[in-house]
Protein backbone atom coordinates (compact mmCIF):
# COMPACT_ATOMS: atom_id res chain seq x y z
CA UNK A 1 0.00 0.00 0.00
CA UNK A 2 3.33 2.17 -0.10
CA UNK A 3 5.17 4.06 -3.36
CA UNK A 4 8.53 2.55 -3.52
CA UNK A 5 10.69 5.40 -3.97
CA UNK A 6 14.36 4.41 -5.70
CA UNK A 7 17.45 5.58 -3.56
CA UNK A 8 18.74 6.88 -6.57
CA UNK A 9 16.23 9.52 -7.08
CA UNK A 10 16.94 10.58 -3.70
CA UNK A 11 19.33 13.76 -3.09
CA UNK A 12 20.03 14.64 0.38
CA UNK A 13 20.49 17.48 1.87
CA UNK A 14 21.24 18.78 5.63
CA UNK A 15 20.53 17.52 8.54
CA UNK A 16 17.37 19.01 10.45
CA UNK A 17 17.49 17.03 13.51
CA UNK A 18 16.46 14.01 14.73
CA UNK A 19 13.07 12.48 16.41
CA UNK A 20 12.14 9.34 18.51
CA UNK A 21 14.60 6.41 16.85
CA UNK A 22 14.33 9.18 13.45
CA UNK A 23 16.98 11.47 11.83
CA UNK A 24 15.32 14.17 9.55
CA UNK A 25 16.88 15.44 6.63
CA UNK A 26 15.84 18.02 3.55
CA UNK A 27 16.42 16.41 -0.04
CA UNK A 28 15.01 15.82 -3.00
CA UNK A 29 13.29 13.65 -5.16
CA UNK A 30 13.43 12.98 -8.83
CA UNK A 31 10.82 11.46 -11.17
CA UNK A 32 10.64 10.65 -14.48
CA UNK A 33 7.17 11.46 -15.79
CA UNK A 34 6.79 11.00 -19.69
CA UNK A 35 10.38 12.07 -20.30
CA UNK A 36 10.11 14.81 -18.17
CA UNK A 37 12.20 14.72 -14.92
CA UNK A 38 10.20 16.70 -11.63
CA UNK A 39 12.12 17.50 -9.23
CA UNK A 40 10.47 18.10 -6.13
CA UNK A 41 11.55 19.42 -2.33
CA UNK A 42 10.96 16.29 0.54
CA UNK A 43 12.16 15.65 4.17
CA UNK A 44 13.68 12.41 4.63
CA UNK A 45 12.84 10.95 7.65
CA UNK A 46 15.35 8.09 8.11
CA UNK A 47 14.92 5.22 10.87
CA UNK A 48 17.91 4.85 12.93
CA UNK A 49 19.95 1.71 12.17
CA UNK A 50 19.99 0.73 15.95
CA UNK A 51 15.92 0.60 15.52
CA UNK A 52 15.36 -1.84 12.46
CA UNK A 53 12.94 -3.85 14.17
CA UNK A 54 10.83 -1.48 14.64
CA UNK A 55 10.57 -0.53 10.85
CA UNK A 56 7.12 -2.56 10.52
CA UNK A 57 5.64 0.24 13.13
CA UNK A 58 7.62 3.14 11.45
CA UNK A 59 5.95 2.09 8.14
CA UNK A 60 2.66 1.56 9.83
CA UNK A 61 2.43 4.90 10.58
CA UNK A 62 3.22 6.38 7.77
CA UNK A 63 0.97 4.07 5.64
CA UNK A 64 -1.90 5.21 8.11
CA UNK A 65 -0.83 8.63 6.82
CA UNK A 66 -0.69 7.56 3.01
CA UNK A 67 -3.91 5.43 3.18
CA UNK A 68 -6.03 8.92 4.05
CA UNK A 69 -6.11 12.39 2.73
CA UNK A 70 -6.76 15.36 4.14
CA UNK A 71 -5.75 19.21 3.95
CA UNK A 72 -4.32 19.33 7.66
CA UNK A 73 -2.55 15.58 7.40
CA UNK A 74 1.21 15.20 6.23
CA UNK A 75 1.04 14.38 2.71
CA UNK A 76 3.70 11.00 2.55
CA UNK A 77 4.95 10.23 -0.98
CA UNK A 78 6.25 7.02 0.00
CA UNK A 79 9.14 4.52 1.27
CA UNK A 80 12.71 3.58 0.31
CA UNK A 81 14.48 0.65 1.84
CA UNK A 82 18.11 0.68 0.91
CA UNK A 83 20.65 -1.20 2.31
CA UNK A 84 19.91 -0.99 6.57
CA UNK A 85 18.66 2.60 6.02
CA UNK A 86 14.07 2.59 6.06
CA UNK A 87 13.32 6.05 4.89
CA UNK A 88 9.86 7.86 4.64
CA UNK A 89 9.48 10.23 1.96
CA UNK A 90 7.40 13.17 3.16
CA UNK A 91 6.19 16.51 1.93
CA UNK A 92 8.63 19.13 2.77
CA UNK A 93 6.86 21.54 4.93
CA UNK A 94 8.30 25.09 4.94
CA UNK A 95 8.29 26.20 8.22
CA UNK A 96 8.78 23.32 10.11
CA UNK A 97 7.74 21.77 13.69
CA UNK A 98 4.88 24.05 15.55
CA UNK A 99 7.08 23.97 18.90
CA UNK A 100 10.45 25.21 17.66
CA UNK A 101 8.31 28.38 15.58
CA UNK A 102 6.70 29.58 18.87
CA UNK A 103 9.89 29.27 21.10
CA UNK A 104 11.06 31.05 18.29
CA UNK A 105 8.73 34.01 17.57
CA UNK A 106 7.24 34.76 21.02
CA UNK A 107 4.73 37.36 18.78
CA UNK A 108 1.79 35.06 17.50
CA UNK A 109 -1.66 36.87 18.59
CA UNK A 110 -4.40 34.91 20.50
CA UNK A 111 -6.47 35.04 16.95
CA UNK A 112 -3.65 32.35 15.68
CA UNK A 113 -3.36 30.91 17.91
CA UNK A 114 -6.94 29.49 18.26
CA UNK A 115 -6.77 28.70 14.59
CA UNK A 116 -4.11 26.71 14.60
CA UNK A 117 -6.47 25.10 17.22
CA UNK A 118 -9.43 24.76 15.37
CA UNK A 119 -7.74 22.88 12.60
CA UNK A 120 -5.77 20.34 14.47
CA UNK A 121 -9.66 19.86 16.08
CA UNK A 122 -10.62 19.65 12.39
CA UNK A 123 -7.76 17.03 11.59
CA UNK A 124 -8.71 14.98 14.88
CA UNK A 125 -12.60 14.88 14.03
CA UNK A 126 -11.27 13.52 10.48
CA UNK A 127 -9.26 10.51 11.74
CA UNK A 128 -12.25 10.16 14.61
CA UNK A 129 -14.50 9.49 11.66
CA UNK A 130 -12.43 7.27 9.68
CA UNK A 131 -11.64 5.73 13.26
CA UNK A 132 -8.11 6.15 13.19
CA UNK A 133 -6.19 6.78 16.48
CA UNK A 134 -2.87 9.11 15.80
CA UNK A 135 -1.16 8.24 18.95
CA UNK A 136 1.23 11.08 19.33
CA UNK A 137 -0.73 14.73 19.13
CA UNK A 138 1.87 17.21 20.46
CA UNK A 139 3.10 20.74 19.10
CA UNK A 140 6.51 18.84 18.03
CA UNK A 141 4.16 16.62 15.53
CA UNK A 142 2.34 19.89 14.16
CA UNK A 143 3.98 21.05 11.03
CA UNK A 144 3.42 25.18 9.83
CA UNK A 145 3.25 24.94 6.51
CA UNK A 146 2.20 28.57 6.07
CA UNK A 147 3.17 31.58 8.84
CA UNK A 148 0.56 33.53 8.44
CA UNK A 149 1.33 37.16 9.42
CA UNK A 150 -0.46 39.80 11.18
CA UNK A 151 -0.09 42.32 8.77
CA UNK A 152 -1.55 41.07 5.90
CA UNK A 153 -3.87 39.03 8.32
CA UNK A 154 -3.65 36.06 6.21
CA UNK A 155 -3.96 32.53 8.87
CA UNK A 156 -1.51 29.85 9.76
CA UNK A 157 -2.05 26.54 7.87
CA UNK A 158 -0.79 23.30 10.08
CA UNK A 159 -0.38 19.90 8.91
CA UNK A 160 -0.50 17.18 11.21
CA UNK A 161 2.73 14.95 11.26
CA UNK A 162 3.05 10.97 11.12
CA UNK A 163 2.52 9.51 15.06
CA UNK A 164 6.20 8.26 14.22
CA UNK A 165 7.31 4.64 15.55
CA UNK A 166 4.42 3.42 17.89
CA UNK A 167 4.90 3.98 21.58
CA UNK A 168 4.15 0.57 22.56
CA UNK A 169 6.72 -0.73 20.86
CA UNK A 170 9.53 1.66 21.87
CA UNK A 171 9.41 0.86 25.67
CA UNK A 172 8.08 2.15 28.96
CA UNK A 173 10.74 4.99 29.59
CA UNK A 174 9.92 6.56 26.45
CA UNK A 175 6.18 6.28 27.23
CA UNK A 176 6.88 8.17 30.58
CA UNK A 177 8.88 10.57 28.83
CA UNK A 178 5.61 11.78 26.80
CA UNK A 179 3.96 12.33 30.09
CA UNK A 180 1.92 14.70 30.24
CA UNK A 181 0.99 14.06 26.66
CA UNK A 182 0.23 10.67 26.49
CA UNK A 183 -2.91 9.89 28.23
CA UNK A 184 -2.59 8.04 31.51
CA UNK A 185 -4.65 5.13 30.67
CA UNK A 186 -1.91 3.56 28.14
CA UNK A 187 0.32 3.33 30.44
CA UNK A 188 -1.55 0.55 31.66
CA UNK A 189 -2.56 -0.90 28.63
CA UNK A 190 -0.22 0.46 25.80
CA UNK A 191 -3.48 0.88 23.58
CA UNK A 192 -3.91 4.04 21.57
CA UNK A 193 -7.60 4.64 21.11
CA UNK A 194 -9.38 7.24 20.12
CA UNK A 195 -10.00 9.25 23.41
CA UNK A 196 -6.44 9.02 23.74
CA UNK A 197 -6.09 11.71 20.89
CA UNK A 198 -8.61 14.18 22.91
CA UNK A 199 -5.94 13.81 25.74
CA UNK A 200 -3.16 14.69 24.02
CA UNK A 201 -5.44 17.50 21.62
CA UNK A 202 -5.60 19.12 25.81
CA UNK A 203 -1.69 18.68 26.23
CA UNK A 204 -0.68 20.60 22.69
CA UNK A 205 -3.73 23.05 23.12
CA UNK A 206 -1.62 23.87 26.89
CA UNK A 207 1.69 24.10 24.82
CA UNK A 208 0.30 26.71 22.04
CA UNK A 209 -0.84 29.29 24.49
CA UNK A 210 2.11 28.66 26.49
CA UNK A 211 4.46 29.70 23.51
CA UNK A 212 5.76 26.07 22.44
CA UNK A 213 6.86 25.72 26.50
CA UNK A 214 7.03 21.85 27.38
CA UNK A 215 4.67 21.23 30.15
CA UNK A 216 6.45 19.38 33.34
CA UNK A 217 9.57 19.91 31.19
CA UNK A 218 12.02 19.47 34.20
CA UNK A 219 10.59 16.58 35.66
CA UNK A 220 12.22 13.47 35.42
CA UNK A 221 10.34 9.71 34.36
CA UNK A 222 9.52 9.01 38.42
CA UNK A 223 8.38 11.95 38.97
CA UNK A 224 6.25 12.00 35.34
CA UNK A 225 4.79 9.09 36.90
CA UNK A 226 3.69 10.32 40.11
CA UNK A 227 1.80 13.19 37.97
CA UNK A 228 -0.40 10.51 37.33
CA UNK A 229 -0.74 8.51 39.99
CA UNK A 230 -1.20 11.37 41.71
CA UNK A 231 -4.34 12.64 39.17
CA UNK A 232 -2.56 16.00 38.63
CA UNK A 233 -3.43 18.60 36.46
CA UNK A 234 -1.46 21.07 34.71
CA UNK A 235 -1.42 24.42 35.83
CA UNK A 236 -4.61 26.01 34.74
CA UNK A 237 -3.98 29.17 32.00
CA UNK A 238 -5.59 32.42 32.81
CA UNK A 239 -8.53 32.18 29.80
CA UNK A 240 -11.02 30.58 32.24
CA UNK A 241 -13.06 29.27 28.86
CA UNK A 242 -9.81 27.69 27.63
CA UNK A 243 -8.58 26.11 30.53
CA UNK A 244 -11.89 24.37 31.26
CA UNK A 245 -11.70 22.97 27.44
CA UNK A 246 -8.25 21.79 28.52
CA UNK A 247 -9.38 20.41 31.78
CA UNK A 248 -12.39 18.49 29.70
CA UNK A 249 -9.53 17.27 27.16
CA UNK A 250 -7.60 16.47 29.85
CA UNK A 251 -10.07 14.06 32.29
CA UNK A 252 -8.52 10.96 33.20
CA UNK A 253 -11.53 8.84 32.57
CA UNK A 254 -11.49 8.73 29.03
CA UNK A 255 -15.51 8.16 28.40
CA UNK A 256 -15.83 11.56 29.64
CA UNK A 257 -13.76 13.26 27.47
CA UNK A 258 -15.46 15.71 24.77
CA UNK A 259 -15.94 14.74 21.49
CA UNK A 260 -14.35 16.46 18.45
CA UNK A 261 -17.74 17.68 17.53
CA UNK A 262 -17.97 19.40 20.97
CA UNK A 263 -14.08 20.39 21.40
CA UNK A 264 -14.67 22.56 17.58
CA UNK A 265 -17.98 23.83 18.72
CA UNK A 266 -16.04 25.23 21.97
CA UNK A 267 -13.06 26.10 19.91
CA UNK A 268 -15.41 28.59 17.50
CA UNK A 269 -17.20 29.91 20.43
CA UNK A 270 -13.25 31.06 22.14
CA UNK A 271 -12.38 32.33 18.59
CA UNK A 272 -16.01 34.09 18.83
CA UNK A 273 -15.36 35.62 22.10
CA UNK A 274 -11.64 36.56 21.91
CA UNK A 275 -13.05 38.58 19.08
CA UNK A 276 -15.74 40.19 21.02
CA UNK A 277 -12.95 41.13 23.50
CA UNK A 278 -10.75 42.50 20.98
CA UNK A 279 -13.78 44.37 19.18
CA UNK A 280 -14.40 45.58 22.59
CA UNK A 281 -11.27 46.73 24.09
CA UNK A 282 -11.14 48.48 21.06
CA UNK A 283 -14.66 50.25 21.62
CA UNK A 284 -12.82 51.69 24.86
CA UNK A 285 -10.00 53.03 23.03
CA UNK A 286 -11.63 54.70 20.87
N1 LIG B 1 14.64 25.21 10.22
C1 LIG B 1 13.85 24.47 9.74
C2 LIG B 1 12.89 23.56 9.17
C3 LIG B 1 12.82 22.24 9.63
C4 LIG B 1 11.89 21.36 9.07
C5 LIG B 1 11.05 21.81 8.03
N2 LIG B 1 10.13 20.99 7.40
C6 LIG B 1 9.58 19.80 7.84
N3 LIG B 1 8.84 19.09 6.95
C7 LIG B 1 8.30 17.90 7.38
N4 LIG B 1 7.56 17.15 6.51
C8 LIG B 1 8.51 17.43 8.68
C9 LIG B 1 9.28 18.23 9.52
N5 LIG B 1 9.53 17.86 10.85
C10 LIG B 1 10.21 18.56 11.79
C11 LIG B 1 10.16 17.83 12.97
C12 LIG B 1 9.42 16.70 12.68
C13 LIG B 1 9.08 15.61 13.68
O1 LIG B 1 8.01 14.85 13.26
N6 LIG B 1 9.02 16.71 11.41
N7 LIG B 1 9.81 19.40 9.11
C14 LIG B 1 11.14 23.14 7.59
C15 LIG B 1 12.05 24.02 8.16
Amino acid sequence: QFHMIKHEDLTWGESLGQGSFTHIFRGHKTDQRDEVTHTTEVLLKVLDANHKNCWESFFEAASLMSQISHKHLLLVYGISVHKSKNIMVQEFVKHGALDLYLKKSMSVSVSWKLDVAKQLACALNFLEEKNIAHGNICAKNLLLAREGDPSSDNSPFIKLSDPGTSMTLLGKDVVLDRIPWVAPEVLDTLEIELECDKWSFGTTLWEIFNNGEAPLQGLDLIQKQQFYEHFSNLPALEWTELADLIAQCMQYQPELRPSCRSIIRQVNSLITSGNTQVFAICLVQD
